[in-house]
This record gives structure tokens, C-alpha cells and sequence, in this order.
């Protein structure tokens, strides 16, 4: 940093004409290059504190030393988490402030006049890294509890699979999915392929990846335009944040993405939605509070044909607490829907708060019986331990999962990969 500060100095003294003697220094074009923020905020940082001194006389190597760096690094952490979000909720329309978008903080975030330290390369981990972090309390519940099962074991029977059993059971494995597992692992036992807790362990990622992959498919947008994908799920789960991440997504592809606010239920959701339409390069179909949700659709399916778009993406209420109420609101938005588009919705996805366990294992089933679900997308496996939930949704409904949701930035939602899950889970 003090080399390149003062290269950036000899360079500015050369355009301004100070020191003409000295060669044009490369730097110069390097320290205020925009995507370089921090660099460019200590050089400018140095050269005020430097042009202070040059009015008070000051000896000549205090004149050339750089700035004294702020002591705080550059933070280039991902949003915080957020708790966990009760589900259904039945009640009369609340309205709620628009909480603002998160996004995770990048190298080229700006430059503010807060005095900031040099920057320091923070390689941002991987999304293995995160997820596998995400998936740490779920890895303890599972792994964990495993390991200490098998502590001392010298060999497998019986009686550990059924202490592995009311393992699975509590972590969110879904007791249908568990009693699957567990009856193939007493098979391999008899196989005589169990010796050692090691190999119970590798059978079971074997198996739990079997199934998951059994289940697999990601979202495929075809060339259809538009492309319709009807987001459904209780309030809460992060429909509004899944629509924008993956509005982001597809406008990042180039493609022409259109929102429809078909939740009119309360004004902060639609307005939660044109934020982030307005942040990712989305354009929006909205209605007043209370509006028919088919009426959106209906003018979104119009705007879309109108205008070209490749994706449409409508978010719905998801207060549809009973089945049959359920069943009737998403009939008149596919009737709607159809009577446009004649192949719409070419996806279903129900979104899925992964951190309300089996709870989201009931929604699936609701949803699956009344809404004719294509696709699952499960949020905030971030910090949750019950991301076992991922398993049962997958092999009990047989359902693909599309995407995972591992906090509120953008980048935060990914295709699923059951390998990359099951390796993350078991490492
Ligand atoms: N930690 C974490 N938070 C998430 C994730 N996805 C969404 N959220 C947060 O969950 C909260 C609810 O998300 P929304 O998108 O408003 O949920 P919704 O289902 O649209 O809710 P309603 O608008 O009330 O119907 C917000 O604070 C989101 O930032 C995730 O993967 N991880």
C-alpha cells in the first residue's frame, strides 16, 4: 500500500505539474481505478492528510509516510441470517415496513467518506464452504449424534440401527424417509457390509444421496416466452426474496423478466417485490391492497405477451389456510392463467421454510394435493438444524427440490446439487 500510495502521488504531482522530473508513474491509473474502491479511498485518505501537512511545514519523510490505516478491515461478510419466520398465518392484513434488500457487500460496494483501512483481499468462501456452514447445526444433529452413537461400537447390529433410526427421526429426516433407510441399511447388514461405524456412515450418505437423486431435476427455462413460474407457499417462508433472487438470476442470463404482485393480499408485499424488481432489472405487474389476485394475472399475462418477456414470475398470498380455499384461489389464478397462456404455469414452485421442520413437511403435503407442485425451493437452511427436511421433502413427496436458500443475499439461493448437500452434510 505505501509503494502504491506513492506512486499515486508521484503521478498527481506530475499532472500537476510538481516534481516534472519524475517518470509517469503506472500506479496512478491502478489507485484510482472505481472497481477499486478501498485502494482508491486510502490513496485520496493519504493525500488529503498530505496536503494538510504541505500547508503546515512538515519534515519530508513524514510528508512521503501513508496514512495511518483505520483499524477495522473491510468487511466482506454475507448478510446475517435471519430467525426463523413463523408460517401460516391466518389473520386480517398487516402492514409491514418493506425490509430493505440484502446484499452481501462486494469489493466494488462504492466509496464512502468514512475513513476505511487498505484493503485486505478477504476471498469470499465458496458456496461449499457456506453451505456446509449453513448445514453445520443439521451435521451436528445427524453426524454428530452419529459419531457419538458409534463411539466404542465395535461392531454394528440391530440395536444401533434403531438408536440411528431415533436419530434420523428427530433430525428431520421424516419418519417414512427414516424407515426407508434404515430397513436398506439392516439389509446391508446382513449383507455383512457393515463392519465398522465408518462404513455405517458411508452407507448411509450413499443412501440418503440414492434417494435425493432419485428426486432430482433442476428448472429447466425453456424458450417458451413467457416462461411462467407461479410461486406459491404460506407467508413468510421467502417467496418475495426467492422471486427476486431468481428475477435476478434470469435477468443476469439477459433475459426480460416481468413480476406479477398477485399477493394483494397486504401493499407491503407488492411493494417488497418492486423493490426488488426496481434492484435486479425486473419490470412489474402490481394492483392496489386487496385487489383480485387473478386480475394481476391477467394484466401480467397481457404485459408479458405485449412486451416480449421471457420469464413471468407470480408471487401469490399463500394465505389459503384450508385446502379448499387453497384449491379454489389457485384454480382461478390457473384458469386465469391458462385462458392467456394455454401451457401456464410451465413451473409450479412452492417455497419452503426449511427452519419450521416438519411443518414445511405438512406444506408440502397440502400444497402438493391442492396445487399441483412442480418444484420445491427450500430458504433459510442457513443456521438451521433441521435441514435433514431437505431429505424427507425430496424422497416422501417426490418432489424435485430446484433451490436452496442459504441467507438473504442475492447470490444466496442455488440450484440444488444432492452430491455437493450430501457432502457438505457429511464433512
Ligand atoms: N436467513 C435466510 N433468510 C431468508 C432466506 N430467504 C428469505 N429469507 C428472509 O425471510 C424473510 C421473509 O421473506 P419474504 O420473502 O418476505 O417471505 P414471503 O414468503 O414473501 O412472506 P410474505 O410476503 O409475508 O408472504 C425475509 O426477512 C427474508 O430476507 C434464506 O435463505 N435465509
Amino acid at each position: 500500500m505505501a509503494e502504491e500510495n506513492k506512486g499515486f502521488f508521484k503521478g498527481l504531482f506530475g499532472k500537476l505539474g510538481i516534481g516534472k522530473e519524475a517518470p509517469p508513474d503506472p500506479e496512478v491509473e491502478k489507485s484510482t481505478e472505481p472497481q477499486e474502491p478501498a485502494e482508491t479511498q486510502s490513496a485520496s485518505e493519504w493525500a488529503h492528510n498530505l496536503f494538510k501537512k504541505m500547508d503546515a511545514p512538515a519534515a519530508p519523510e513524514e510528508a512521503a509516510a501513508p496514512a495511518t490505516p483505520a483499524e477495522e478491515p473491510v468487511a466482506t461478510s454475507a448478510a446475517q441470517p435471519a430467525s426463523p419466520v413463523a408460517p401460516v398465518e391466518p389473520t386480517a392484513p398487516v402492514v409491514a415496513p418493506v425490509p430493505p434488500i440484502p446484499v452481501a457487500p462486494t469489493a466494488s460496494a462504492g466509496v464512502s467518506s468514512v475513513p476505511q483501512a487498505p484493503a485486505v483481499e478477504q476471498a469470499k468462501p465458496s458456496f461449499f464452504e457456506r453451505l456446509k456452514r449453513s448445514l453445520s447445526k443439521t451435521h451436528e444433529s445427524i453426524v454428530g449424534r452419529m459419531d457419538a452413537l458409534l463411539l466404542g461400537k465395535k461392531q454394528i447390529d440391530t440395536d444401533t440401527l434403531e438408536e440411528l433410526e431415533e436419530i434420523l427421526i428427530t433430525a428431520d429426516i421424516g419418519v417414512k424417509t427414516t424407515v426407508d433407510l434404515v430397513r436398506t441399511l439392516e439389509q446391508r447388514l446382513k449383507r455383512a457390509e457393515l463392519q465398522d461405524g465408518a462404513a455405517l456412515k458411508q452407507a448411509l450418505k450413499e443412501e440418503i444421496l440414492v434417494r435425493l437423486e432419485a428426486n432430482s431435476a433442476p428448472l429447466v427455462v425453456t424458450d417458451k416466452k413467457p416462461f411462467v413460474i407461479l410461486v406459491i407457499g404460506v407467508n413468510g417462508v421467502g417467496k418475495t426474496t426467492t422471486i427476486g433472487k431468481l428475477a435476478s438470476r434470469y435477468a443476469g442470463e439477459g433475459k426480460r423478466v416481468l413480476l406479477a404482485a398477485a399477493d394483494t393480499f397486504r401493499a407491503a408485499a407488492a411493494e417488497q417485490l418492486e423493490t426488488w424488481a426496481g434492484r435486479v432489472g425486473a419490470e412489474i405487474v402490481r394492483h392496489k391492497e386487496g385487489a383480485d389476485p387473478s386480475a394481476v394475472v391477467f394484466d401480467a399475462c397481457k404485459a408479458a405477451a405485449a412486451r416480449g418477456c421471457d420469464v413471468l414470475i407470480i408471487d401469490t398470498a399463500g394465505r389459503m389456510h384450508t385446502k379448499v380455499n387453497l384449491m379454489e384461489e389457485m384454480k382461478k389464478i390457473r384458469r386465469v392463467l391458462t385462458r392467456e397462456i394455454p401451457d401456464a404455469p410451465h413451473e409450479t414452485l412452492l417455497v419452503l421454510d426449511a427452519a419450521t421442520g416438519q411443518n414445511a413437511l405438512s406444506q408440502a403435503k397440502l400444497f402438493k394435493e391442492a396445487a399441483d407442485v412442480s418444484g420445491v425451493v427450500l430458504t433459510k437452511l442457513d443456521g438451521s438444524a433441521k435441514g435433514g427436511i431437505v431429505v424427507a421433502v425430496s424422497h416422501e413427496y417426490a418432489l424435485p427440490i430446484r433451490f436452496i436458500g442459504v441467507g438473504e443475499a442475492v447470490e444466496d439461493l442455488r440450484e440444488f446439487d444432492p452430491a455437493q448437500f450430501v457432502e457438505a452434510l457429511f464433512q
